[in-house]
C-alpha cells in the first residue's frame, strides 16, 4: 500500500439521515492515498450513502468529508475533477449510445484513457454502436465501471463494483481495478462478495446500522472473530446439534450432507471433540481450518446485533 501523511479521504462524525431514517450515524474514517478501502455492510446499513457524501452528491446532517482537503459538496468543480464515481443507477439519457457515453464522459477531463481501450479491457468494444439501454445488466455495469474510470481519477468510488457480472468479467474488472490503484488511485468499493473484498482491499470497513464495527485488514478480520476456526466431520452417528451450540466458544453450528460444520473457538474445538469422544461417535474426515473472511464478517454483524438486541 502507497501511504503519504494527508489522507486522501477524511470523514469526521459523519451523519445522514432521510427523515427519521439515520442511514450514517456518527463515522470518522481516514483513506490513504493509493489504498484500495472495502465497505462490507448489509443491506441498508448505510454503504452507499457514505460513498454519496464522499462524493458530495449527498449533504450530511453533521460531521465532514475532506476530499484531497476539500468539501466536495461544497466545491463540486474540484470533486468532479478529481473523484470518478460508479453509481447504482447510470443517469445518462436513455438513447445515447456506448460509444457516446464514454467520449462525453472523457470530454470532461484533461487527461483522459483511450475509450476504445477502455471498452476493449472491459468487454464492450462490439457494443459500442447500441444505446446503452440495450445493453444486459451485466454490461451496463461495466459501463458504469467505465465511466468512472475514463477520466484518471485520483479516487474512483464504486459502488458494487462487479454486482451481477460473470465471473470472467469480474475477473476482468479486478485486474483493471488492480492496474488504476497501482497508477495511483485511491479507490473505496462498496461489495457484497466476500472473495473480492480479500483480492482486492488494503482494508475493511464494516459498516451496520449507519455505524462502522469494525475497519481493519482481511487478515485481521478473520483473526479478530472470536470464532476464528472451523471444524467440519462426517459424524460416525447422530450428533445433539444444541449440545455442540451449548459449549463456551462455539458460534455456530449447522449440518448438511451428512457433514456437521462447527465455528468456534479452540476452546470449542476440545469440548466438541471430547463431547463426541465421550458419545462414541467418530469424527470422520475430520478437518479443522481457520475461518473465512465470509465467516468472520457473518461473526462481527451478528455480535453487533446481539449487542444491539440487548
Ligand atoms: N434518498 C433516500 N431517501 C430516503 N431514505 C433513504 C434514501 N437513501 C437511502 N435511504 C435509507 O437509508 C438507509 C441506508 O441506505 P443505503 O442505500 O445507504 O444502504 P446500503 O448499505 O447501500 O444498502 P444496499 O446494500 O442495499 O445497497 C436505508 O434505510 C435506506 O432505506
Amino acid at each position: 500500500m502507497t501511504t503519504t501523511t494527508a489522507p486522501a479521504i477524511r470523514l469526521r462524525g459523519l451523519r445522514k439521515t432521510y427523515g427519521s431514517v439515520v442511514a450514517v450515524d456518527d463515522i470518522d474514517l481516514e483513506v490513504a492515498t493509493g489504498e484500495i478501502l472495502g465497505v462490507l455492510g448489509p443491506n441498508g446499513a448505510g454503504k452507499s450513502t457514505m460513498i454519496d457524501c464522499i462524493a458530495g452528491l449527498a449533504r450530511p446532517d453533521a460531521g465532514t468529508v475532506e476530499v484531497l482537503g476539500v468539501d466536495p459538496a461544497r466545491d463540486r468543480a474540484t470533486a468532479k475533477r478529481d473523484l470518478g464515481v460508479q453509481l447504482q443507477q447510470a443517469g445518462l439519457q436513455p438513447k445515447l449510445r456506448v460509444s457516446e457515453a464514454l467520449d462525453l464522459f472523457a470530454s470532461f477531463y484533461d487527461d483522459p484513457r483511450d475509450p476504445a481501450e477502455l471498452a476493449d479491457r472491459l468487454g464492450l468494444t462490439e457494443r459500442l454502436g447500441h444505446a446503452w439501454t440495450a445493453l444486459s445488466g451485466g454490461q451496463q455495469q461495466r459501463l458504469s465501471i467505465a465511466l468512472a474510470l475514463i477520466g484518471r481519477p485520483r479516487i474512483a468510488l464504486l459502488d458494487e463494483l462487479s454486482t451481477g457480472l460473470d465471473p470472467a468479467s469480474r475477473r476482468d474488472v479486478w485486474s483493471l481495478v488492480r492496474e488504476v490503484r497501482e497508477a495511483g488511485t485511491t479507490i473505496v468499493l462498496v461489495t457484497h462478495l466476500m472473495e473480492e473484498a480479500q483480492f482486492l482491499c488494503d482494508r475493511l470497513a464494516v459498516i451496520e446500522r449507519g455505524r462502522m464495527i469494525a475497519l481493519d485488514t482481511p487478515a485481521g478480520l478473520v483473526g479478530s472473530t472470536a470464532a476464528p476456526a472451523v471444524m467440519r466431520f462426517a459424524p460416525s452417528a447422530s450428533v445433539a446439534l444444541d449440545v455442540l451450540r451449548s459449549f463456551d466458544g462455539v458460534a455456530d453450528v449447522t449440518s448438511g450432507d451428512q457433514t456437521v460444520q462447527v465455528v468456534t473457538d479452540d476452546d470449542g474445538v476440545l469440548a466438541v471433540l471430547d463431547h463426541l469422544a465421550r458419545e462414541g461417535i467418530r469424527p470422520h474426515g475430520l478437518r479443522i481450518t481457520e475461518s473465512s473472511l465470509d465467516e468472520a464478517y457473518l461473526d462481527v454483524v451478528r455480535r453487533e446485533s446481539e449487542g444491539a438486541n440487548r
